[in-house]
């Protein structure tokens, strides 16, 4: 029996649109196009994978949206407003997990709620409702250093959660990690979403994390970053990585990176012959 049926999102509101969306970088040793023209209505409850080759963009996409990187033109906008700063509606995960290394697995997670001006009541609940669900309650009073990776990735994930936010930004997040701790936790932020009404996207390079996570694959291409294809994945949840399925659309994938990698090399080769 799928955990997660597809239909859950069918005729759910768009909560964040990106329209015509150009981002270049200029600096001394020219101009870079990292963003050309994105377009992209994303609703709520989606899970939203960004995939791509090195440099296509996905960060700086993901940046806009989190509010710290700013458009050259087109907009980002979430609920109907233009995003132009951070805000606690949109939670960030990095992959080097960014703790406050001086305070404990609780009062990382705490920090947020008691920032926010909740009750003390409500702290605590708050925070011991999102260690539970990270499973690190044994560990509440352990500082960062003294977990594993993925031990804090859990607690960076579980702080952003405890601060009631509505989008989930992942950046490469269990890059760092071990196969079989990625896999787990790949699990785990499954069982969350299932449990919250997040929307999440995440950026990856791997195209197996994607299909198994995503409800949709947005496949970028680099040189400028353009969106390639966005691909509804209609495959049953938990996803079987051994089904035909499942390998037959990591192929459909895979193929279209290499494709979009060779015409990148074939352009920058013209330009530099
Ligand atoms: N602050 C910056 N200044 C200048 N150029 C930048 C800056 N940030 C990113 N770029 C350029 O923009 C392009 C897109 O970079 P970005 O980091 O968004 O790609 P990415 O797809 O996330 O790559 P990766 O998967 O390697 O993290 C690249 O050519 C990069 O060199």
């Amino acid at each position: 029996m799928p955990k997660v049926s597809i239909s859950r999102l069918k005729n759910a509101p768009p909560i964040l649109r990106v329209a015509e969306l150009n981002k270049v970088f200029k600096s001394t040793g020219g101009d870079t196009q990292a963003l050309d023209n994105i377009n992209l209505d994303i609703e709520k409850g989606e899970f939203i994978c960004l995939l791509g080759a090195s440099g296509c963009g996905k960060s700086t996409l993901l940046r806009i949206i989190a509010g710290f990187e700013t458009a050259t033109s087109g907009e980002a906008a979430l609920y109907g407003r233009t995003i132009d700063e951070p805000g606690p509606d949109r939670g960030i995960v990095f992959q080097d997990y960014a703790l406050f290394p001086w305070l404990t697995v609780y009062e990382n997670i705490s920090f947020g709620p008691r920032h926010r001006g909740l009750s003390s009541e409500e702290v605590r609940h708050t925070t011991e409702k999102f260690l539970k669900m990270v499973g690190l309650t044994a560990f509440s009073k352990h500082y960062p250093s003294q977990l594993s990776g993925g031990m804090k990735q859990r607690v960076a994930i579980a702080r952003v959660l405890a601060n009631d936010t509505d989008v989930l930004l992942m950046d490469e997040p269990f890059g760092a990690l071990d196969a079989l701790t990625r896999a787990k936790l790949q699990e785990e932020l499954l069982e969350i979403w299932e449990q919250t009404n997040l929307t999440v996207i995440f950026v990856t390079h791997s195209v197996e994390e994607a299909v198994v996570l995503a409800d949709r694959i947005v496949v970028m291409s680099a040189s400028p970053g353009r969106i390639d294809s966005d691909i509804t994945v209609e495959l049953p949840r938990p996803r079987d990585v051994s089904s035909e399925q499942f390998n037959a659309l990591r192929r459909t994938i895979t193929q279209k990176l290499s494709s979009n990698l060779g015409a990148v090399r074939q352009a920058k080769s013209i330009i530099s012959d």
